[in-house]
């Protein structure tokens, strides 16, 4: 008999996943979805083959319940599975913020519960995801959220204290450098560039240094020095990036990242 994934809630992520899981090689069958809109369940049922069912059905049915659901909508999924939740199941919590604890508190005692931290670069077999056990999981719970995982990129394991933080910076990473990307094509632009000559310059350069970093291994500071030439171009630029205190927005940025990450369980 095969192990049945339910993804409980397939919005942007959780159909990241899905789409990810199917392209990986697991066949519709072993997949169940639940959506609250009808019209969302009819799009995914006719795009993936895969069968929608209730909440309760797929925490019935299925041996994984991989839940991304908002965590404001957290409490309300909990409460409508637990009943139907048993602890020989796996759930795999993908929600910012909510921990095991939260989740392990409105489940039957025992049940094994896996927090991740995907990003949306896995809808190109990129994702970064970060993993961590909660109070009931032992290797083999690990292993199974590793191999959904790694159906869509890399994986790490991380002790959940850093889940904030780790939510903060490759959770949310790939919005800072969407807008990072949005002010350059924008600065091309402004300097009479068309725009899609820009957006090609622009995406190839992120591109190219994404490799570069990966392939190298190096420093980034050592490839921005690199670029420096002295008294060139790119030293004019990055003086003005210094003065306009981009590092000290970034850091700003990212620990308010954190701080909402903290926060979005009590709400
Ligand atoms: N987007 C991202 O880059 C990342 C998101 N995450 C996490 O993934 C989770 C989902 O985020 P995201 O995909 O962006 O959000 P979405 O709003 O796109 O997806 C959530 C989906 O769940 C549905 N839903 C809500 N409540 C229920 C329910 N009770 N039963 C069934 N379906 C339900 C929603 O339906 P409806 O449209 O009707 O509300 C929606 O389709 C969040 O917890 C977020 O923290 C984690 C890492 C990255
Ligand atoms: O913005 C959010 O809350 C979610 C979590 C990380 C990325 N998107």
């Amino acid at each position: 008999m095969t192990s049945q994934v339910a993804i409980l809630g397939a919005g942007v992520m959780g159909e990241t996943l899905l789409s990810g899981l199917i392209r990986a090689g697991r066949r519709p069958e072993e997949l169940l979805i639940t959506e609250r809109r009808e019209e969302r369940a009819t799009e995914l049922r006719e795009r993936y083959g895969v069968d929608v069912v209730s909440n309760v059905d797929a925490a019935a049915k299925a041996d994984t319940l991989v839940l991304v659901v908002k965590p404001q909508d957290m409490p309300d999924l909990l409460a409508e599975i637990a009943p139907a939740v048993r602890p020989s199941q796996t759930v795999v919590s993908l929600a910012a913020g909510i921990t095991t604890g939260f989740i392990e508190s409105r489940l039957p005692e025992g049940v094994a519960v896996v927090r991740v931290m995907p990003n949306t670069p896995a809808l190109v077999d990129e994702g970064m995801a970060a993993i961590s056990r909660g109070a009931h999981c032992d290797e083999s719970h690990l292993e199974l959220a590793e191999s959904l995982l790694a159906a869509t990129g890399r994986v790490i394991r991380v002790p959940e204290k850093q889940q904030d933080a780790v939510t903060a910076i490759s959770g949310s990473g790939p919005a800072y450098l969407f807008f990072v990307v949005e002010a350059m094509i924008e600065a091309g632009v402004h300097m009479g560039l068309p725009r899609s000559t820009a957006t090609e310059l622009v995406v190839q350069t992120v591109v190219g240094s994404a490799k570069l970093l990966r392939e190298t291994g190096e420093h980034p500071t050592v490839l921005r020095e690199r670029v420096t030439s002295p008294g060139g171009t790119t030293a004019a630029a990055v003086r003005e990036l210094e003065d306009h205190k981009v590092r000290a927005a970034f850091l700003s940025a990212i620990e308010a990242a954190r701080n909402r990450s903290r926060a979005l369980a009590a709400e």
